[in-house]
């Protein structure tokens, strides 16, 4: 059930407006200056402008790339160099919501499909942050361009080769780096500023992985710590763009990424607007910056998700079949902030509880409570947020989490089998859905794959 709200919530404490730096409020535009690529060190530098009336605030944002020992050819260096531009425009994201002003330029003409694709990075990527600030200005955004360019021609052969699989050291990106080496794709495990958690699951896979490390520009955190306005941005998107760089730079073929079915489904609707935490990681977000990388650098088939027919509950089962990440799997995003990050997983957040009622019904609860750490259908604490997660209370948790059917599926499962029936928040939670909630949860539906893709033929074999 999608949850239809006319007014946003109390702001989080962070995100409270206005900030200490008077600037910030005022400023009336943003702009990209200009950026740069050194092949001596591989590294690429986005700068980033916000102007108005009390003056100008100037960000850098830096992405090293992983360079290939050959150089490349003609054609893929200027393909990268395609890939980058479109780098720089979605990577502004992080400093335009530093401010949220009304005017967007862009720096030189594009084809229609970049300027829709940006148009929705802006606007829907951000509408989590729009609606968390109440700017619903952003939700309409429309950016300036200096005029349209023609799409340039097709060239196949820059996505021929092996596949670069997007590692983020979750279930997901295992599922489909062990699903396409077993089907004989070789892929070529790939991340963005891999953290320890990321790195002992590229060693446990046994795959030389690729890494690109990307920098925030200081400033933009000495801000927030002033208080700018903050929120989340789709970082999906921009890791993806850093993703298909990293492959036309290093003469590899598609880039394979485990976004699930519902990452599409929005989290509740505010001024007749979905709002998704997760946009860039839908289908949507996957079929605009498809048509922008076909437009802009000629890119045919470059990027997809494997798995975007299936359920999380689906990934999650496959999941239980590779038992060599066990010990570093780690869904729980505390794990992966900037700083003051978890080990692992954290056991108090929507994410973790979630994936451990999806695990649950394909493992042994001992399996389970070594991955985790801790055993959450013993803590009645839990209690409140798996009602959350169920659909009982609230809405769709801002996380990654699978839907409220998938959530009844599982629980449903559990109920029935006895390792797991009687465990203290299984029982509760139980009791506490109602009958029509039941029989709105369909096994087979979340079971069955469905849903629009775009996984190219040789690919869509590997799928259940
Ligand atoms: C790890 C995490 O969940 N971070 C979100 C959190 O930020 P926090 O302050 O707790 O930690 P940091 O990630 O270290 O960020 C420090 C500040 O830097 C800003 N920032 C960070 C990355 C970036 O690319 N641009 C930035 O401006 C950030 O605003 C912080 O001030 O809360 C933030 C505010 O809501 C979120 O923006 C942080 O989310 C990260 C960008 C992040 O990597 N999140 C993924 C784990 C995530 O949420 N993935 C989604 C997919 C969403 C999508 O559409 O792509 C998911 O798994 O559902
Ligand atoms: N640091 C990263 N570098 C490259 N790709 C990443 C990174 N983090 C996430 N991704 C990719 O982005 C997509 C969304 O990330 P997400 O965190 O949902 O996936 P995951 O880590 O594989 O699985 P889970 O949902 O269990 O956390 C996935 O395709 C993932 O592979």
């Amino acid at each position: 059930m999608l949850l239809v709200v006319s007014s946003r919530p109390v702001a989080d404490a962070d995100l409270v407006w206005p900030v200490r730096n008077d600037q910030l409020g005022q400023m009336a535009t943003f702009r990209f200056p200009s950026s740069s690529f050194d092949p001596t060190t591989g590294v690429a530098s986005f700068d980033y402008e916000l102007d108005g009336p009390t003056g100008t605030l100037t960000f850098t944002e830096t992405v090293t790339f992983p360079m290939p020992a050959v150089a490349p050819t003609a054609a893929r260096l200027d393909a990268f160099h395609r890939v980058l531009s479109l780098l720089h425009l979605v990577a502004g994201v992080s400093y335009y919501k530093a401010a949220a002003p009304p005017r967007l330029e862009l720096p030189a003409p594009v084809a229609t499909a970049v300027v829709d694709y940006i148009t929705a990075i802006y606007t829907k990527g951000l509408a989590e942050y729009a609606y968390r600030n109440d700017l619903p200005h952003v939700l309409s955004l429309v950016p300036a361009v200096p005029g349209t360019a023609e799409p340039v021609p097709a060239v196949p052969e820059l996505t021929e080769g092996r596949p670069l699989s997007a590692v983020g050291g979750g279930k997901d990106s295992i599922v489909t780096l062990e699903t396409l080496r077993g089907g004989g794709f070789d892929p070529v495990p790939f991340s963005v500023n891999p953290n320890p958690i990321i790195t002992a699951v590229n060693e446990a896979s046994g795959a030389p992985a690729l890494a690109a490390r990307r920098r925030l520009d200081p400033l933009l955190l000495e801000l927030n710590a002033e208080g700018a306005r903050n929120g989340h941005i789709p970082v999906t998107a921009i890791n993806s763009l850093i993703a298909v760089a990293t492959a036309v730079l290093r003469g590899l073929g598609p880039v394979v990424m485990s976004n699930e079915r519902s990452a599409s489904d929005p989290n509740l609707i505010w001024n007749g607007h979905e709002i998704n935490h997760q946009w860039s990681k839908g289908v949507e977000a996957e079929g605009l910056l498809r048509d922008a990388l076909a437009a802009h650098a000629g890119l045919v088939d470059p990027y997809f998700s494997l798995l975007r027919t299936l359920s999380e509950l689906h990934i999650a089962k496959l999941f239980a079949g590779f038992t060599g990440y066990d010990d570093v799997v780690t869904s729980c995003n505390q794990a992966f902030k900037l700083s003051n990050a978890t080990t692992r997983w954290c056991g108090h957040c929507p994410k973790c509880r979630f994936v451990f009622l999806a695990m649950a019904p394909f493992m042994s609860p001992e399996r389970l409570v070594r991955i985790f750490g801790t055993d959450l259908f013993a803590d009645p604490a839990q209690i409140p947020g798996y009602l959350e997660i169920l659909g009982i209370d609230g809405h769709k948790p801002f996380e990654c989490v699978g839907e409220v059917e998938e959530s009844l599926v599982a629980l449903g499962l559990l109920s029935r089998q006895p390792a797991w029936a009687g465990a203290p928040v299984v029982m509760a939670l139980v009791g506490a859905v109602p009958q029509e909630a039941w029989a709105a949860a369909s096994d087979s539906e979340v079971f069955t794959p469905g849903g629009p893709h775009f996984v190219p033929a040789p690919y869509a074999k590997l799928l259940p």
